[in-house]
């Protein structure tokens, strides 16, 4: 569940970069290969992650105080009691030095091991094991080492496998019940090195995880990364990953962490940096191409969108003009249909809100007037104008086209007029929705309009707003190609038709590109509310307004500072009621919020925005 503590647009924070698991395996590899011991480096971890698991726990202990209404917090004398859940790889090993670390420091402590063997605790086994090489680094593997350090400290454990034998559900729930009894439950299941989708014992596993943390009330703590969530896209497999309260982050925020499904899983994110991969050198490789990959991993693959940036005041001596022109373009009626003119009404709304000086709406003359019932401050021209627009295109600062503009022949007609005119005219362009439907048609038709776009995009604003349906056309393939990897997939839009991108959803990506470089964002703001009819039309508004306001400067109307305002404004809006305690009060929720709500909490944001 997402945490609106911190809703200011303007924060104090520094940025954050974030990795994929390639990234951080080559991290760790460049710290070793400066003689740094890997084996050191999980005792650290470990080490770090349990001071962090105690103060957790007294959290706990102090949230639990106040809600029974005690004013004074007294520590806990009771024993304490962790289930630490660890896999075979050094995830799991992590798990393993937790439990040693907790259990010294007076903690009951249970490991239940997942996928082990029962030969895996044998002690002639371990012998055995720590006189095997490991093929790789010539030395028994860390997570092995691991193991052995906690059984030979005596820290409890069980095989899941057993507790999860019995036959039948309830009695299965209820040995579950009985020996997993914990205050909080470590995930070491997987960390980055999870590969694929966990299956069978593992399956269980993670669901009886969630189970037993769920009964309990108990807090569960993921070791890196929530087992099943996918370090370096944000996918969660069948829906089978563990449900953390907090994850404990070890060398560098992962990119997963951010996006897609990663906010679902992850809870409140605690950094453990361990080593300084910021200034990590590279390790020395003979082979040129190899170096060239090792050196460039260490940039980061995105970095998270948190704060805005400020704007100042107004000048006192301005008028309408000097906040920019925008039109809109779209809200068709197809012959026979209903139509679309909601799509132009709303995205012309939130133009407004942001504060563009003027604005015109070209939409089917059907919807003049509810446009002008709902918008009086805008002007009107027929869709369908095309003399009219083209004329109109030259006199405005940035054209925003597409939503709502239709499917069909008629439209796709009316859109390469429409953006032949924008480009001739060099302006800026924002295209959304229908555009996009019409872009990708174009491309299909190998249109040269697809190439002068991408040459107009080379000293111009264009922006493209899909989300994961869109660019799947966009890039002819299918949606889960795209969901798969939305980061390649931003990337490629960006590749093959220029411009600056978002690619919407939870945990949007924006892709910037600066003289010829492209870096992309991960937006830390906005929420599950916003999945309604028309949030879209809303963002293109909002992108439409900022490159409006000429007065701006160019990081205030950047693409990230658009997407960042419209997912400020709907968790504005969400949050309005989670600190909401008169019944009185007026109650926005995720639940019901409309795109329509979205233009005042925009100026509220904007307003936010201001510094003197
Ligand atoms: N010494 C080091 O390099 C450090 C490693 N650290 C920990 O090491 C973790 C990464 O360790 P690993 O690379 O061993 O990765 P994992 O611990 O995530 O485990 C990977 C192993 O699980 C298997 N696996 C992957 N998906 C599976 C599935 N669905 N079902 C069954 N088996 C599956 C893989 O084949 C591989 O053997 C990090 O997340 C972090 O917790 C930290 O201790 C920091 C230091
Ligand atoms: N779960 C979510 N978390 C954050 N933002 C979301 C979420 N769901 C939707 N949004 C945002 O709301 C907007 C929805 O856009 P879109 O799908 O194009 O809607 P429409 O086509 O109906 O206008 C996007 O900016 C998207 O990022």
């Amino acid at each position: 569940m997402k945490n609106f503590t911190n809703l200011s647009p303007i924060k104090n924070t520094k940025p954050i970069a974030l990795y994929s698991s390639e990234q951080i395996y080559t991290m760790e590899q460049a710290w070793f290969a400066q003689g740094y011991d890997s084996f050191g480096l999980m005792q650290q971890a470990a080490w770090q992650m349990a001071q962090q698991i105690e103060l957790l726990y007294e959290q706990k202990c102090l949230n639990a105080n106040h809600s029974a209404n005690t004013n004074v917090y007294y520590r806990t004398e009771r024993l304490r009691r962790v289930s630490v859940w660890v896999g075979k790889g050094n995830n799991g090993g992590d798990g393993w030095l937790i439990a040693y670390y907790l259990q010294q420091a007076g903690w009951q402590v249970e490991v239940v091991t997942v996928g082990f063997d029962v030969n895996d605790f044998d002690t002639r086994t371990q012998s055995a094991i720590s006189n095997k090489k490991d093929h790789n680094n010539d030395r028994i593997t860390d997570a092995t080492k691991a193991l052995q350090i906690a059984l030979s400290a005596n820290c409890h454990y069980q095989r899941f496998e057993e507790i999860h034998s019995s036959h039948n559900e309830s009695e299965k729930n209820e040995s579950e019940k009985m020996a997993l009894l914990a205050d909080i439950y470590i995930d070491a299941l997987f960390g980055i090195g999870l590969d694929r989708a966990p299956e069978g014992v593992y399956k269980e596993a993670i669901s009886a995880f969630n189970r037993t943390t769920q009964q309990q009330n108990a807090l569960a703590v993921a070791v890196d990364i929530p087992s099943g969530l996918v370090a370096s896209t944000g996918a969660v497999f069948d829906r089978i990953a563990v449900q953390a309260d907090v994850t404990l982050c070890l060398i560098a925020r992962k990119f997963g962490l951010h996006t897609k499904d990663g906010a679902d899983y992850s809870g409140d994110i605690i950094d453990i940096p361990l080593i300084p991969y910021q200034t990590a050198k590279p390790h020395k490789i003979s082979d040129k191409n190899t170096k060239q990959n090792t050196i460039e991993a260490f940039e980061p693959v995105a970095i998270l969108l948190m704060a805005a940036h400020s704007m100042k005041p107004r000048r006192q001596n301005s008028y309408k003009g000097s906040y920019g022109h925008a039109l809109i373009i779209g809200g068709n009626r197809v012959d026979g249909s209903q139509g679309m003119g909601g799509a132009a009404i709303l995205s012309a709304s939130s133009t407004m809100a942001t504060g563009a000086g003027k604005i015109t709406v070209a939409c089917h003359e059907a919807f003049h007037g509810a446009l002008l019932t709902s918008l009086p401050d805008a002007m009107t021209i027929n869709l369908h104008d095309a003399d009219g627009l083209k004329a109109l295109i030259e006199q405005v600062s940035v054209v925003a086209i597409g939503m709502g503009l239709g499917r069909d022949e008629k439209a796709k007609m009316l859109f390469i007029d429409y953006i032949q005119a924008a480009i001739a005219h060099e302006k800026s362009i924002v295209i959304d929705a229908d555009g996009l439907y019409q872009l990708a048609s174009l491309q299909m038709d190998s249109h040269e309009l697809v190439t002068e776009l991408r040459e107009h995009s080379i000293n111009h604003r264009v922006c493209l707003t899909p989300h994961s349906g869109e660019a799947a056309r966009l890039l002819d393939q299918k949606i889960s190609e795209v969901e798969s990897d939305r980061l390649r997939a931003i990337k490629q839009c960006a590749a093959v038709y220029g411009g600056d991108w978002v690619l919407k959803g939870a945990g949007s990506l924006v892709l910037e590109q600066k003289s010829g470089r492209a870096r992309v964002y991960v937006c830390d703001a906005g929420n599950a509310g916003m999945a309604t009819a028309g949030m879209g039309d809303i963002l293109s508004g909002v992108i439409a307004g900022l490159l409006a306001q000429q007065d701006l400067a160019a990081e205030s109307y950047s693409l990230s500072q658009a997407v960042l305002i419209h997912g400020f404004a709907g968790d504005v809006l969400v949050n309005q009621n989670s600190d909401c305690h008169s019944e009185n009060r007026l109650m926005i929720g995720q639940r019901g919020l409309q795109a329509q709500d979205m233009p005042a909490a925009i100026r509220h944001v904007m307003q936010l925005m201001i510094v003197e």
